[in-house]
């Protein structure tokens, strides 16, 4: 999907909120998108997310999308799970399909017993919970999040990190706005700034604004690859549909010839699957706790402009197998 030369302004003649936006957005990524409160960063969501129109210019190659707005309306006239079910059809999904989806959401989010509640009597962060999940159950190409995670709780916080991560490994592009510079931090591919109506892109490793720290359980993830295995590729390379890392995934080397993949814990879901779809996929040896960024550990390589171990290959005797 690509913006060639978009604008917007509201009126003919409003003041122009966004002007001459470039932006390619790649499949399989995650993208940030920072800015001072009222600089436009809200307008750029809803035209990447189709539900608004430039006022100039051209959105071309767009993907199935869906969106999490800043506010969502909750006075529908359905329940919980009657509004997913009827959301997941109008999305492409067969009934059935589509009401096993929204319970299956529900239960992720620890919202099954609000299932039959009508909207209107939910509260702030269940009706939030919703929002979220009407746009994770179609499994979108694009999934557009204007600070979902404000109202969640923490648990649910971390259900949407997982479920962001599991949409970029399945070749899905997320793009997100969020207040907390500490929102899935050091994992964007991606980061630009919405100032004075221009679209700026930002370094995706130097710190966001205000204090980051990177919080949060790590693992490290000890996989094999068959001779002459391939790592799954960073979001750089990465084509469409094919398995991937998520940035930020730090590797290195195991012992006996295996691979160490260090990741936010949210994220563990989607490294491993990235592993397991690879082919040939990869043997997942064991996960373990990782060691905080804080307590002295040496710095270790990331994944990004790496293709593979393939050149080298983890190094083990032609007539080893993988562990069953
Ligand atoms: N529907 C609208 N009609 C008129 N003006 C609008 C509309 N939506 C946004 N604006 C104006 O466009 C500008 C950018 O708003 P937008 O909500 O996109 O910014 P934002 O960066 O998302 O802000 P925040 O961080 O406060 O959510 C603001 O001046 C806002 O008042």
């Amino acid at each position: 999907m690509r913006l060639d030369g978009v604008g917007r302004r509201y009126g003919v003649r409003g003041p122009w909120v966004l002007r001459e936006v470039q932006l390619d957005v790649p499949v399989s990524a995650l993208l940030r998108i920072e800015g001072a409160n009222g600089s436009g960063k809200s307008t750029l969501l809803r035209l990447l997310a189709g539900i608004d129109r430039p006022s100039a210019g051209r959105i071309t190659g767009r993907r199935r999308s869906a969106y999490v707005p800043e506010r969502f309306p909750v006075a529908l006239p359905f329940t919980a799970v009657g509004y997913l079910t009827h959301l997941g059809r109008i999305h492409g999904l067969r009934g059935p399909e589509s009401a096993r989806r929204a319970t299956e959401w529900l239960e992720r989010f620890g919202a099954a017993g609000h299932a039959r509640t009508p909207m209107a009597e939910l509260s702030k962060g269940t009706s939030q919970k919703v929002a979220v999940a009407q746009a994770l159950l179609a499994e979108p190409g694009l999934l557009v999040l204007d600070e979902a995670w404000t109202g969640l709780d923490r648990s649910a916080r971390e259900v949407l990190d997982r479920a962001v991560a599991e949409r970029v490994a399945d070749g899905g592009t997320v793009v997100f706005v969020d207040h907390d510079p500490r929102r899935l931090a050091g994992a964007a591919d991606a980061r630009y700034r919405v100032e004075d109506g221009r679209l700026l892109a930002q370094d995706a490793h130097a710190p966001t604004a205000g204090p980051v720290t990177v919080t949060g359980p790590r693992v490290t993830i000890e996989a094999e690859g068959a001779p002459g295995s391939v790592l799954p590729a960073g979001p750089d390379r990465a084509s469409a549909g094919a398995p991937q890392l998520p940035g930020g995934t730090e590797i290195s080397p195991g012992p006996d010839g295996t691979t160490l993949l260090t990741v936010p814990a949210v994220h563990s879901d989607a490294v491993l699957r990235a592993l397991l779809t690879a082919r040939p996929p990869w043997h997942i040896r064991a996960v373990t706790a990782a060691p905080g960024p804080d307590d002295g550990t040496a710095p270790r390589t990331a994944i990004e402009g790496i293709t593979a171990l393939g050149a080298d290959g983890p190094t083990r005797a032609p007539d080893e197998v993988p562990l069953p």
